[in-house]
Formats: structure tokens, C-alpha cells, sequence
């Protein structure tokens, strides 16, 4: 589904630059599972933004679905995530200005979907995710997981084929965490591909192949043994 070649990163800080992410080479397969772990700063959410599109200032290759990413004019890749990503953010990203209904509603806006279709979507994943009492309220009259919730059953709603989660579960108690990754679970074996960024051994243990990052290098894969070594030595 994705291959990504000497995908690099680094931002402009005072003197110098500082480097986030480094000669990443990574294959997503249709129906993986994939976890990205690894210490604080080490580049994760930086990889995540860059598998999502809303980051573009990387270099490298990026291929979507066979399609050359990297060659694409902003537009373009805006297109490919309305339509295939969904993106679960660790800060939520919910628009203040819309209600709760409205913040799930906006990913099929994008769609050609008839209203009353959007409708009973809508009310369905209210449904699912057991906050129909708060679709009327504004993201700032709800909890931090609240608020996720909110954040999740939008990326879900439009049946992604690629759902990226950064720390989906972060604000959440363990059981609600549970219910959260055991949908996961379900949208992954109905053929989702879905990228998680976490912690929690618990939730990585949901996935199918797990990264390790550090200073912005993919330092570990359990699909590719290899690669630990390749990762270690390059940052020596
Ligand atoms: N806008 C920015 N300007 C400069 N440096 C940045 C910027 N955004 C991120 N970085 C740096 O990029 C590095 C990687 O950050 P990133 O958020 O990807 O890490 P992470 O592994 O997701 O960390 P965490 O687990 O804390 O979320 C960090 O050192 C961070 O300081």
C-alpha cells in the first residue's frame, strides 16, 4: 500500500538543522497492523504526519498505492488522504467551531455520500462510540477523552483503507482504551490498514509487526530482523 524511500526530515533551528527523520525506508502491505514505539522525540509522530500527508516538507519517496507521492503537487495529496486516511491526533485537532456531529460529519462531506446517508452514518457512530448525549456540545465543553472519542469515531467514520492513530488511546481510561483498540482490532480484520504510534506494550500487542525508532532512525523491525543492525550502526 505504501513505500516510503530515504524519506527525511529535518527542521531549521538556530544555527544548524535539526534532523527528525533519518533515511526512513519502510513497506506497508495491505491489512498490516502496524506499531511505531520508541522514545520520547524520537520521530514518531513526525513519521505518522508524513504517512498522513499533512506533512510535506520531507524528502525522499513516498509511493501511495503505486502512485508517486513525492511528485505530486499539494492538491493532489490533499486529495489521496480525504479520500483513503483517516488520522486520530494525539492533541485531537477537533474544529472548535463545530459541534460534535458536525466535527464526525466532516470526513463524508468530502464524499459524494447523499445527506440522509451522512445522516444515519453520523448517527450510528454517535452511537457506537456512546456519545449521542454530547453531539450538540463544542469540543471545548467535552473532556480530554471526550474529546478523543470524538477524534476517533471521526477518523473512522468514512471507512478509511489507512487509519493512523498518534497515542489514540492516551486519554482514555483502560476500559474505554480496551473498546478503542478492540475496534481497531475489527476495522483491521475487515481490511483496514491501520498505523498506530503508542506507548502502551497493551495496545502494541494488538498489532501485527511493530517499529522501534530512535533520533529519527528506524532502528527495529519485527518483519525485518535486519534492520536492527543496519539502524545501530548507522547512528554510531
Ligand atoms: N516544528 C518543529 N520545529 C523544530 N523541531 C521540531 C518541530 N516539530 C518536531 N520537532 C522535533 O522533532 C523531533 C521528533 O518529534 P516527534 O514529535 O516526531 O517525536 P515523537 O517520537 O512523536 O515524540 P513523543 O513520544 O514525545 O510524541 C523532536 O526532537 C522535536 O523536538
Amino acid at each position: 500500500m505504501i513505500q516510503l524511500k530515504n524519506v527525511e526530515r529535518s527542521y531549521k533551528t538556530g544555527a544548524g538543522q535539526t534532523w527528525v527523520l533519518r533515511r526512513i525506508g519502510l513497506d506497508i502491505q495491505p491489512g498490516e497492523f502496524i506499531t511505531i514505539m520508541g522514545p520520547s522525540g524520537a520521530g514518531k509522530s513526525s513519521l505518522l504526519n508524513a504517512l498522513a500527508l499533512l506533512d510535506d516538507q520531507w524528502a525522499g519517496e513516498y509511493w501511495f498505492k503505486g502512485e508517486a507521492v513525492h511528485d505530486m503537487k499539494r492538491k493532489q495529496r490533499a486529495d489521496i488522504a480525504k479520500k483513503h486516511i483517516g488520522m486520530v491526533f494525539q492533541s485531537y485537532h477537533l474544529l472548535d467551531d463545530l459541534t460534535v456531529q458536525e466535527n464526525i460529519d466532516l470526513p463524508l462531506s468530502y464524499k459524494d455520500i447523499p445527506k440522509s446517508e451522512r445522516q444515519s452514518m453520523v448517527a450510528d457512530t454517535l452511537d457506537r462510540f456512546q456519545i449521542v448525549a454530547k453531539k450538540d456540545l463544542y469540543p471545548n465543553q467535552l473532556s480530554g477523552g471526550q474529546q478523543q472519542l470524538v477524534g476517533i469515531a471521526r477518523a473512522v467514520i468514512h471507512n478509511p483503507a489507512l487509519l493512523l492513530a498518534d497515542e489514540p488511546t492516551g486519554n482514555l481510561h483502560s476500559s474505554q482504551a480496551k473498546e478503542i483498540m478492540e475496534l481497531f482490532k475489527e476495522l483491521n480484520q475487515q481490511g483496514t490498514t491501520i498505523v498506530q504510534v503508542t506507548h502502551s506494550e497493551v495496545n502494541a500487542s494488538y498489532g501485527t509487526r511493530t517499529l522501534q525508532m530512535r533520533d529519527g532512525w528506524l532502528v527495529g523491525d519485527t518483519s525485518n530482523p535486519n534492520l536492527q543492525f543496519q539502524g545501530e550502526a548507522a547512528t554510531r
